[in-house]
């Protein structure tokens, strides 16, 4: 029997809901299974017959038992895999925001769905759907993925296998919220509860929502305490529907607010589901059970930290007039918002005068949020600073990521 006829064949296992410390072995016609509770896995020992001899060969088929998701039928593997989002608005800027961490992805032409990243060995990329990014992560078919917060909250629904290794990667900014028209019976509906209470909600004719989140949709409306919802589902151009007649009010992703402003809708008050951007996501299973897992996340996470707390600051150089470094230092500190990674770095810029070289001005080096350029460089003159340099920065690594210490914690290491 091939170990894709076995392995689907023990599909149709009833899933063991007890079983000892030990493996149980369940024979099976040729192939035997164990269950090994330790570590949540199914083995698979197939028995292959042959002209001279029978051999047994095992197979990791990474089953966890019992976690109410469907159970992959992959063969063993040692490569540790990364899903990334194969379209969609969230595909570029994946691959955009590795490349900036110098983990560019090495893909030979885009219709294909396997790639690798030369600086991480032994990794597999996998481009997949989002959602199936998130659902392969469960199966145990890949191993970390990069995908929104609204895609691991809707297809994950709440498994606690799935770890949050960096939660804001800053692209992909996007809140699942209910929208409602703005014209008609709506009008003067402007938050959750007056929608909740408006009497034209019956049993025979609910509040019709249509959405693609169907679990956290009616999640949502069961906590808000909404009697008499019912939804529909819908993939795309959701906005349509309410002036169709099709729904009342819609639950989609909104991000500027153009496609609802376009389409006469409106937001309510404590009728946004959750805000999303995109994440790091890994499986528990993998990160404490394959090997190289847990190394690879560390230098990603490392560089992903690196290269995020860089990309929203300038390097800023200015001299300064001073008798010394420490009173430069002091003159910046007190009399800016601005510092280095600890304080600013101040060197002596030398010159010579009559025959005697001695330091002139003092270069200082800050740190400055992009966003507060232009403040920083007038607070400098302020204080007598001239010849402002500014340099975009790469990386900061600085101690070790927080981030790094939480996920040991949370894998209990
Ligand atoms: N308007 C938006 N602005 C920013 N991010 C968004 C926006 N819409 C969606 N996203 C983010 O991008 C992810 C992918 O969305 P996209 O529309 O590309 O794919 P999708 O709609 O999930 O794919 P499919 O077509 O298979 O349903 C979403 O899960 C969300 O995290
Ligand atoms: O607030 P906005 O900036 O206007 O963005 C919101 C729109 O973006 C998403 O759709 P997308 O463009 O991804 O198309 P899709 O429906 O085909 O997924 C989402 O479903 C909204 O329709
Ligand atoms: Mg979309």
């Amino acid at each position: 029997m091939s170990i894709k006829a076995a392995a689907s064949q023990q599909q149709l296992l009833p899933s063991l809901s007890t079983y000892s410390n030990v493996s149980v072995p369940i024979l099976l016609k040729s192939s035997s299974v164990f269950y090994d509770k330790r570590r949540g896995l199914r083995f698979d020992s197939l028995r292959c017959q042959s002209s001279s001899a029978s051999t047994a060969v095992s197979k990791d088929l990474s089953t966890q038992v019992g976690n109410g998701f469907p159970e992959s039928n992959a063969v063993e593997r040692n490569v540790v895999r990364l899903g990334l989002p194969s379209k969609g608005r969230m595909a570029t800027d994946t691959l955009d925001l590795l490349k900036d961490c110098q983990l560019a992805v090495r893909q030979v032409n885009p219709r294909q769905y396997v790639a690798d990243i030369p600086g991480l060995s032994n990794l597999e990329v996998w481009f997949q759907r989002p959602k199936d990014v998130v659902r392969k992560l469960l199966t145990g078919d890949l191993d970390l993925g990069i995908v929104g917060i609204d895609t691991v909250s809707e297809f994950g629904q709440g498994n606690e296998d799935l770890i949050f290794v960096h939660d804001a990667l800053e692209y992909g900014e996007c809140r699942l919220s209910i929208a409602i028209p703005k014209y008609g019976i709506f009008q003067n509906i402007s938050s959750m509860d007056e929608l909740a209470t408006m009497p034209e909600w019956t049993e025979n004719r609910p509040l019709r929502i249509t959405t693609g989140f169907t679990y956290l949709g009616p999640k949502f409306v069961k906590e808000k305490g909404l009697k008499h919802v019912k939804f529909s589902t819908a993939d795309g151009a959701l906005e349509a529907a309410p002036a169709m007649g099709i729904a009342d009010a819609i639950l989609d992703l909104v991000s500027s607010g153009t496609t609802l402003r376009e389409n006469n809708l409106k937001e309510i008050k404590g009728g946004t589901v959750l805000e999303s951007q995109a994440v790091f996501v890994a499986s528990k299973r993998a990160l404490l059970q394959r090997k190289g897992v847990l190394e690879a996340t560390h230098e990603m996470l490392e560089r992903l930290e690196a290269h995020l707390r860089a990309v929203g600051q300038f390097t800023v150089t200015a001299n300064m007039r001073g008798s010394s470094a420490e009173e430069v230092a002091e003159c910046v500190l007190e009399q800016t918002n601005f510092r280095g990674l600890q304080g600013p770095t101040v060197s002596p810029v030398f010159s010579k005068k009559n025959g005697e070289v001695k330091p002139d001005y003092y270069a200082i080096v800050i740190c400055v949020p992009k966003k507060q350029l232009y403040d920083s460089v007038c607070q400098l003159r302020k204080i007598g600073g001239s010849g402002v340099l500014v340099s975009p920065l790469t990386y900061i690594f600085d101690e070790e990521p927080p981030r790094w210490r939480k996920l040991l914690d949370q894998l209990n290491l």
